[in-house]
Parts: C-alpha cells; structure tokens; sequence
C-alpha cells in the first residue's frame, strides 16, 4: 500500500480544471438520528421524548410543561420538525448508510464532489454513525466498500485511483491522522479557491478493510476524554477525505479525467460546557468546538436565508472548519447532514437545538458540477510511454535477428523449391 506525504491535497496539482459542466442546483439532504436511551439515562429516570413519526417527521415532547396546567391548555407540548429522513434506535447501521450516503458513491466516482456530516451534541451517537464498530460498521467503511466494488465493475473501460487523508481540527489545530507526529498542518487556498492542507499523508489503497485499520488506528489518535457525557468524547472534528480519479480508456493521451472527492466528516459534540460540567482544558477546549461550531452555525444560517440569491456574503473564513467545508456548504458538492440526538427527556436543550440547527440546513442549497481536469501529460509519462517503445522494437528486432539466423543456418530450405526444380 503506497502511502506519500504531499505537497498538498490538491486534487489537481499542476493541471487546471477546464471544464466543470452540468451545474445544478441540489439542496443540502438533512437526516435525524434518535439513538436508543443509554444506562445512565435510564438510571437518571429519564423518559423517551424524541419520536419518530413515519419516514420523515420527528415529535420531541418538552419534558418540562405540565399538561395539567390551565396557561399551557391551548399551547402544544409538541415540537414538530420534518426532515429529508428520520431514523430512529431500530434503524440499522445499513439502512442509514443506504438511505443518506450509497447515492452519492456513483457521483463521486463520475467527478463530482460530495460531503456527509454527522452533527449532534457529546454522546448523541455520530462517531457510531460515522465509524461504528467492526461488527455494526458504520458510513466510513460502507462507502469505501461499494466504491471500490463500484470502481471494480467500470475497470474494463476506465482507470480508477484512489486516495485518502484522515485528520482531526483540535482546538483549532490541524494534525494528520495517519502521521500524528508530523505536527501541526497549515491550511492554504489556491488560486482557484480550492482548500489545500500541506503536507497531509494521502495513503492509496483499494482494500476497504485494510481502510478501516487504518481509521481505526487513526481513530485511536484523535483526541478524545471522557466528559460527563460520554466517556470516549471525540473532542476534535474528524474529516475522512477520499479522492477518486477516473481517466476513461477510450480517451487519448490528453484526455479528461473526472476528479471526485468525498469528504466525511465526524464532527465534535455541539455540548454547551454548561452541560458537561467541563472545567480547564475541556472547557478551553468546549470553547473551540463551540468556536468552530458556532461559524458553522453562522454559515448555515447565512446560507439558508440567501436561498437563490448567491450574492450575500457568507463568512467562512471565521474557523477551519467552514474554511474546510466551503464547497461542502455552499459550492460545489453534493451535501448530506446526518443530525443526532438522544431522545432521553434530560438532553431536552441539546435536543431542540440540534433539531432547530438541522432545520434550517435544510434550506441551503449547493450547485454542483461535474470536475473534469484536462491532463497535460507529465514528462514521467512520456518517458514511461517512450520506453514501452523502445521494449517493443528491441523485441521486434530480436524476433527479426532470430529470424535470420534461422535462415542462414538452415539454408536449404529457402533453396529448396529451386533444387526441386533442378532435379
Ligand atoms: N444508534 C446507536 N445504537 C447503539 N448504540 C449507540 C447508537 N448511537 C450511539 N450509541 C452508543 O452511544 C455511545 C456514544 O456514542 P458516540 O461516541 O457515537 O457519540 P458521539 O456523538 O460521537 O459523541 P462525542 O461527540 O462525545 O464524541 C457509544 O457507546 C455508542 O456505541
């Protein structure tokens, strides 16, 4: 398995897109997760406030109001909110997958860019969504295998390569997941606004398993510490990237190549440090999270009230997050939110924020276009090409000295017929 430190994660280093066809208009997919009552919650009293009402709605009952008191009679106790998909603790780990992220396989296989995020307060459940375990798997290794048996069944008319980059935003620091002592990493922007991380560890692999070894070690440097609401926090934002390049057989030496990348990502919980009873570093760190989660707030909320419009301006740049997530949120991607509660009545708070966060995602709209990149040859390719000729004539013409041996050391049996005719 090749693994290399690149100059960057460019997907098209030295070679400038040239046509970037088909934009569409495709709005942000948002789908809830209500995970199952966990021991603590059930040791606290706590009661199931979050259900699921056919596909798409979610009910979440304000444990505080007294249905009994005459104020309240004419208000409801319920909150509604429809989303795109709702899954509740029966959903398996497989019908998330099937029904937030398979259709995206296709498209990025096909050059077009796609992000699945999961969002949810500390302990709501994201990181199993996302990584799951090695009997439930969760979205990382799902995706990785139908993109690999996607790429195997297109193998006959085109060639595939695959990469990925594994990395975590702790306190607003970048560090590579897959090369942790490699320090701290620098976010840049090319010329064309495309999000860089220098110095990132692209690893090549077409194994699906062999991925999930390597998110799992990866996975195991990510900076987590128990918090009172979950005893393996995931303290930083994960981003998982892959980058599948697909050149098409028919095509000539400087034929297109379609370039997508799939960014998932595992974001750290949106608790208030309130919540957690967090002090010190957690609570510095609570800060981050909240900093970074705050400017993906702010982003969405900006986003979702421009609907077409794409002129208002959308601050970005306040985090490395949405720096990161700039075409995920508002360019060119195909972008699904998996949002997460607990549907226990003490998380009622997080609940409603998470749910409110959610909803208003769904208004955002991405317009998305096929990447496809006019390759230049690189020199090593040529080089590569030239001495495939040269193998090929030195084999034509050892074939053709052979020949000639042959001849001269039987003589005869080009005379032959001649001889005969003497006779
Ligand atoms: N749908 C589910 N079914 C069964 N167990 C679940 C489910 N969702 C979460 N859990 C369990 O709940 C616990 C907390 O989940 P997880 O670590 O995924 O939360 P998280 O949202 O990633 O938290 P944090 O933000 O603190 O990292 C884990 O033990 C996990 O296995």
């Amino acid at each position: 398995m090749p693994s290399r430190p690149a100059a960057g994660s460019s997907p098209a280093r030295g070679s400038p897109a040239v046509g970037e066809v088909e934009p569409k208009d495709q709005q942000v997919m948002v789908a809830l997760r209500i995970r199952p009552l966990n021991d603590l919650e059930l040791e606290d009293g706590a009661t199931v406030i979050a259900h699921k009402v056919g596909d798409q709605v979610v009910v979440l009952m304000d444990p505080g109001e007294d249905p009994e008191d005459p104020l309240r009679t004419h208000q409801s106790r319920e909150k509604t909110f429809i989303f795109d998909t709702v899954f509740d603790q029966q959903a398996s780990q497989e019908e998330v997958y099937r029904a937030t992220t398979q259709h995206l396989v296709e498209g990025v296989i096909s050059g077009y860019n796609a992000t699945v995020f999961a969002y949810g307060p500390s302990g709501a459940g994201k990181t199993h969504t996302m990584l799951g375990t090695d009997a439930e798997p969760g979205i990382y290794l799902q995706t990785l295998t139908h993109l690999f048996r996607a790429i195997e069944e297109t193998r006959d008319s085109a060639d595939c390569s695959v990469s990925m980059s594994y990395l975590e935003i702790y306190n607003e620091a970048i560090r590579d997941l897959l090369n942790p002592s490699s320090g701290f990493l620098d976010l840049r922007e090319d010329a064309r606004g495309s999000i860089q991380i220098a110095g990132i560890t692209e690893v090549s692999t077409s194994n699906a398993q062999e991925i999930m070894q390597l998110l799992t070690k990866g996975n195991r440097q990510r900076t987590q510490e128990p918090t009172a609401a979950n005893q393996t926090s995931s303290r930083s934002h994960a981003v998982l990237q892959v980058t599948v390049r697909q050149r098409s057989r028919a095509t000539d030496l400087a034929g297109a190549v379609r370039l997508g990348r799939l960014f998932m990502v595992d974001l750290a919980g949106s608790e208030r440090a309130s919540q957690t009873q967090n002090r010190g570093v957690r609570m510095k760190e609570g800060a981050h999270i909240n900093r970074s989660l705050l400017a993906l707030g702010n982003c969405i909320n900006a986003l979702s009230e421009k609907g077409g419009s794409r002129a208002q301006y959308v601050n970005f740049r306040d985090s490395k997050l949405t720096r990161l997530l700039k075409d995920a949120l508002g360019g060119n991607s195909r972008t699904v939110m998996i949002a997460h509660v607990s549907p226990a009545s003490t998380h009622f708070e997080e609940s409603r924020s998470t749910l409110l966060y959610a909803y208003r995602a769904k208004n955002i709209k991405t317009r998305v276009k096929r990447n496809l990149l006019k390759v230049s040859y690189h020199i090593a390719q040529y080089t590569d090409v030239i001495s495939d000729l040269r193998r090929e004539i030195e084999r034509l013409q050892c074939k053709v000295e052979k020949q000639e041996e042959q001849e001269q050391s039987e003589p005869g049996v080009q005379d032959a017929p001649e001889k005969l005719q003497m006779v």
